[in-house]
């Protein structure tokens, strides 16, 4: 907000005010002001601005400063903007509650599990399996099907190279907005460029981004073709189809590999019970 004259500002949960001098770009939060008109949820404490160690963000990323000699904060008061991307004078905001005391909440952390593979090599029954194994758990977690996102948030990308990329890359910021809020989230797309998937990975803390591959040979997916889709590729009526004319670059190092094939197919119970367990091995199960 940028006061033009002086700016008077309602405390939250307080009738004092505090007068802001004209000209200045002022950030409520960074006060520890947060829900001018007592409109907003949030509220971190005042003793933030009183020299205090406290958690801000720089691109993104959590940084401990003290808030007396933070950088953001310049010496008339304002705050320090970025830009990111095509996106100027941007800043980050924090608040007092954050993703440890939602964890704490939950009694879970929160993480991405990434299942990819071709069409058909059963990532969306195992996204639903796992899914439904957390929830009897007691565990939240929350689907992101490339198929889903494509009826909305994606609904303006096709299949050429440029937008399956951007569609992993949305998918991957969602992803990363869902584990802060404390929650597994399970993207199930076929992410066919380990470029962007690995790009995916490196937005979350370290362990965090679980790739689980479908190793399922072509094939088999094709024999399966629950859509009709493998058929129409071949017959020539799908240009791009991921498997027949289009690329995918198998995982190098993926955390869990599902390997199946002709006669041997786990079920998909028994395949989400994998990682389940690798869940509960690596601590994501608790706070
Ligand atoms: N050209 C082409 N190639 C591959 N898949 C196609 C294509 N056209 C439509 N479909 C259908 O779209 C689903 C894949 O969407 P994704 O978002 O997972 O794909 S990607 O990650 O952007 O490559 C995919 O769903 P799944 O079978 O669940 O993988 C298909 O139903
Ligand atoms: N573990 C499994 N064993 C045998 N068939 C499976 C298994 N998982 C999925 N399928 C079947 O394979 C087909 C494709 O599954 P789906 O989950 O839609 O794959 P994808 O999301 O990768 O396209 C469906 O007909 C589904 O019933």
């Amino acid at each position: 907000m940028t006061a033009v004259g002086n700016l008077t500002l309602n405390l939250y949960k307080s009738s004092e005010t505090l007068t802001i001098p004209s000209k200045v770009t002022v950030f409520p939060q960074k006060l520890g002001i947060c829900g001018v008109g007592g409109r907003s949820s949030c509220f971190a404490p005042i003793k933030a601005m009183e020299g205090s160690k406290t958690t801000t963000h720089v691109n993104g990323q959590p940084k401990q400063v003290d808030s007396s000699t933070d950088a953001d904060i310049l010496g008339n008061g304002t705050v320090q903007t970025s830009t990111v991307g095509n996106s100027s004078n941007i800043a980050w905001h924090s608040c007092s509650v954050g993703k440890s005391e939602r964890q704490e909440l939950l009694n879970q952390k929160g993480c991405v599990v990434w299942i990819t593979g071709l069409s058909g090599s059963g990532k969306s029954t195992l996204a639903c399996a796992l899914g439904h194994a957390l929830h009897a758990r007691g565990k939240l977690a929350y689907i992101l099907d490339g198929d889903n996102c494509r009826h909305g948030l994606n609904s303006d990308l096709s299949f050429k190279a440029e937008d399956r990329a951007e569609n992993i890359r949305r998918i991957g910021e969602v992803a990363k907005l869902f584990s802060d809020a404390g929650v597994i989230c399970i993207a199930s797309l076929i992410s066919p460029f380990r470029k962007e998937r690995d790009a995916c990975r490196a937005l979350l803390p370290e362990g965090d981004f679980i790739e689980v591959y479908m190793d399922v040979p072509l094939q088999v997916c094709e024999s399966r073709d629950p859509k009709g889709l493998y058929k129409l590729a071949r017959a020539g009526k799908i240009k791009g189809f991921t498997g027949i004319d289009d690329p995918y670059e198998p995982p190098l190092n993926s955390e869990i590999i599902l390997h199946q094939g002709e006669g041997m197919c786990d079920s998909p119970n028994t395949l989400a019970e994998v990682i389940v367990s690798y869940l509960e091995r690596k601590g994501y199960l608790e706070a």
